[in-house]
């Protein structure tokens, strides 16, 4: 099986997981996944399509610029640029992005303060952080309509081999260095926002949640 072979079928089955969770909301959502280092390729969803739908057209090769590295009819994603950021600026192997209601709310409560705090949850451990009370923050970038603008202020952010941003009443794009680390990470975030969105509803409504 060749590597490009081997890479979408790793992809396709990251993809059919996310669609099983329903986070691919109106077309809404771009994946994509390493295949060479030298010269720098990946695969990446194409734009505008339904990603719960499986399909032979999903996804294209792109180069280091992300421009089609084969001839094509497809486009790669209109986020490509921000994919391009973080295979050029870390050793991610994959990065996986989605609108969620959580992730908007989220993104959206805490934009004055640049970022979201979450501490005192067990799942922080997957991140790989196992001290007791650890917290873990996420930026929060302006949801800028001009993507190589959108792709240079999310460059700002993009550190480590893993990570994540959010981008203001957007979406959550999230890194790591193979497709399973990514995806752990990103439903991590999912969940501390999921959490910490009914835990403030629960505080208005009076209950003891703390
Ligand atoms: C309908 S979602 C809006 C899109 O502009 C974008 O944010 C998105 O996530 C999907 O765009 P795509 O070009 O299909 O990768
Ligand atoms: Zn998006």
């Amino acid at each position: 099986m060749s590597i490009v072979v081997k890479k979408w079928n790793e992809l396709a089955e990251v993809k059919a997981e996310l669609a099983a969770r329903d986070w691919f909301f109106a077309t809404s959502g771009n994946l994509s996944i390493k295949v060479t280092d030298d010269p720098l390729t990946f695969l990446v969803t194409a734009s505008g399509k339904d990603k719960r739908k499986q399909t032979d057209e999903d996804f294209l090769l792109v180069d280091a610029a992300g421009r089609p590295a084969e001839k094509t009819h497809l486009k790669p994603s209109a986020e490509t640029l921000l994919h391009v950021e973080i295979y050029n600026r870390t050793n991610a192997g994959c990065v996986l992005h989605v609108h969620t209601v959580d992730n908007n709310l989220i993104s959206e409560l805490y934009a004055s303060n640049g970022e979201a705090v979450f501490s005192g949850q067990e799942i922080i451990k997957a991140f790989g952080i196992w001290e007791e009370n650890a917290a873990v923050r996420i930026p929060i970038i302006n949801n800028d309509a001009d993507i190589p603008t959108l792709a240079r202020e999310f460059a700002n952010h993009v550190h480590g081999d893993a990570g994540a941003v959010l981008i203001h009443n957007h979406g959550i794009t999230v890194w790591g260095r193979t497709a399973f680390e990514a995806k752990k990470h990103l439903e991590a975030w999912e969940f501390l926002f999921s959490w910490q969105v009914k835990r403030l509803l629960l505080q208005r409504a009076g209950l003891p949640v703390g």
